[in-house]
């Protein structure tokens, strides 16, 4: 199967929350694909963020772009739903935080998302081989979640080119996103190992052209596949 087309997406745990809609407004017409929301509930991670009220919020402003919503909580599913009504385009959770990961997958989509199973830097892939056929994206976190402005970890290269083997071999259309110190000094080998999705919170949000480094991402990515 062939390699889907890239996608960049901001994460807006870096955006200056002061600034939302402007600032989403603003990477959008940089020439990002998407919309990285990163809900975390002091409870799954150690830290708190944004819920449904601030995705709604986006619609109405006007966000036309899908938002790719990372759920660090537990339980996930009631959530789930909250963010699928809220206009959410993507849902992605952590199969540790569902006690019945396939019945979440069917829930989502069949609330109109499409969905994503995250994996933590040391978390194993087991579950990933029963629910191939529910699933449209493999997240793979390069950091511990909770935080911006990590430093990517190594190890996940090689994550990311045995879960692009396992795609690779299911014969389904499953994008590949990485998360987590993305730059775009290390994007090209991300790439490489086998990422379709980039997202990018402090090397986008933290620059001060938004244009020039997504074309950077874009460029070092072209480079490398
Ligand atoms: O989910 C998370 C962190 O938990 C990420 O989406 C970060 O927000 C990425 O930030 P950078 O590492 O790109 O600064």
């Amino acid at each position: 199967m062939p390699r889907q087309s890239p996608i960049i997406a901001p994460s807006i745990l870096s955006a200056d929350f002061a600034r939302l809609g402007e600032e989403v407004d603003q990477v959008i017409a940089a020439g990002a694909d998407w919309v990285h929301f990163d809900v975390m509930d002091n409870h799954y991670v150690p830290n708190l963020t944004i819920g449904p009220m601030v995705c709604e919020a986006l619609r109405k402003h006007g966000v036309t772009a899908p938002i790719d919503v990372h759920l660090m909580v537990e339980p996930v599913d009631e959530l789930a739903q909250m963010f699928a009504k809220a206009g959410a385009s993507l849902i992605s959770f952590h199969p540790e935080a569902s006690r019945h990961v396939d019945r979440s997958l069917q829930a989502i989509r069949a609330a109109g998302c499409k969905t994503g199973l995250v994996f933590n830097p040391a978390t194993p892939l087991d579950v990933l081989r029963y629910v191939m056929d529910k699933v449209d994206m493999v997240l793979l976190m390069s950091v511990n979640p909770g935080f911006g402005g990590q430093s990517f970890i190594p190890a996940a290269l090689d994550k990311l080119r045995e879960v692009r083997a396992l795609i690779d071999a299911s014969g389904h259309e499953i994008r590949l996103e990485i998360d987590g110190g993305v730059k775009a000094d290390n994007i090209g080998a991300i790439a490489a190992a086998g990422a379709d999705t980039f997202v990018a919170g402090s090397a986008i949000f933290g620059a001060s052209d938004y244009q020039a480094t997504i074309r950077a991402m874009r460029d070092a990515i072209a480079e490398a596949v």
